[in-house]
């Protein structure tokens, strides 16, 4: 399978990530929201300007493999079903089996002009020897493309966004067949760091980001559990 002429810059970008996530949130972070097992934290950081606030999300998601969470974040065909940001996505480019690139238009947030986005997205399974489990992850990168013309009044966002799930197999079974879900835990770490890429009320997006990122990550994962329920566990 031949290198893309994106193989260097995802490589990058994967690594940084996996250096990031385990960075640690006790000092100049705040916990914008705790919710069961969600823990919600912020960083407040501006450009120009902009509000570029970097989003962590801690959760842990039971009954589900990180391979499933993050396959069903990464499918273009779930996304609309339960991605709460969006008036349409399509998928651009297909530079491998793991990599896309996708278009976005974002809903409008009033009164911010309209934001699209267009992303390279990989998944990726990474194994660590010592653990019993795989580490999942997926990134979505902005990217310029020839598909995906800067028109205005929509304004592009410019995003670097990881989601990383490692999977935890509570009372194993002596036969790993006999794996059922009420054994499987998802322990997730969201990332974000989205600059909106124009002008918008600080106050605004701080406010937005504040109440939708609990929402949309929520969403998303209730959304796995119950497309998984009565499904072979995929490891
Ligand atoms: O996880 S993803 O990669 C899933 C792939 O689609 C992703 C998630 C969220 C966004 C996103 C798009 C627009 C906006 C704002 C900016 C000004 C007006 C709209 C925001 C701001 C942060 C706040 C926000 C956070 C969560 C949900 C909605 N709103 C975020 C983009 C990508």
């Amino acid at each position: 399978q031949g290198k893309h002429r994106l193989a260097n810059e995802i490589e990058r970008i994967v690594q940084e990530h996996l250096q990031y996530v385990r960075e640690s949130v006790s000092h100049g972070w705040d916990l914008i929201h705790q919710e069961g097992e969600m823990k919600v934290y912020r960083r407040e950081v501006e450009e120009n300007g902009i509000v570029i606030d970097p989003l962590k999300c801690f959760h842990t998601i039971k009954g589900v493999t990180g391979h499933e969470i993050c396959r069903y974040f990464w499918e273009y065909q779930y996304r609309m079903e339960w991605e709460t940001t969006l008036d349409s996505t399509k998928i651009i480019e297909v530079l491998d089996p793991d990599t896309v690139i996708f278009f976005q238009l974002h809903k409008r947030v009033w009164p911010a002009a309209q934001r699209d986005s267009c992303f390279w997205s990989h998944i990726r399974c990474i194994s660590n020897s010592e653990e019993d489990q795989p580490t999942w992850l997926v990134v979505n990168y902005t990217t310029p493309h020839p598909l995906a013309p800067i028109k205005s009044p929509q304004v592009r966002l410019v995003a670097n966004v990881a989601l990383i799930c490692e999977t935890i197999i509570n009372e194993p079974p002596l036969n790993p067949q006999d794996i059922k879900r009420e054994n499987l835990e998802c322990k997730l770490t969201y990332v974000a760091l989205i600059n909106p890429g124009g002008w918008v009320p600080s106050v605004g997006v701080r406010n937005v980001a504040k109440r939708e990122y609990p929402r949309f990550i929520k969403r998303f994962t209730s959304y796995v559990v119950d497309q998984t329920r009565d499904k072979p566990i995929l490891f």
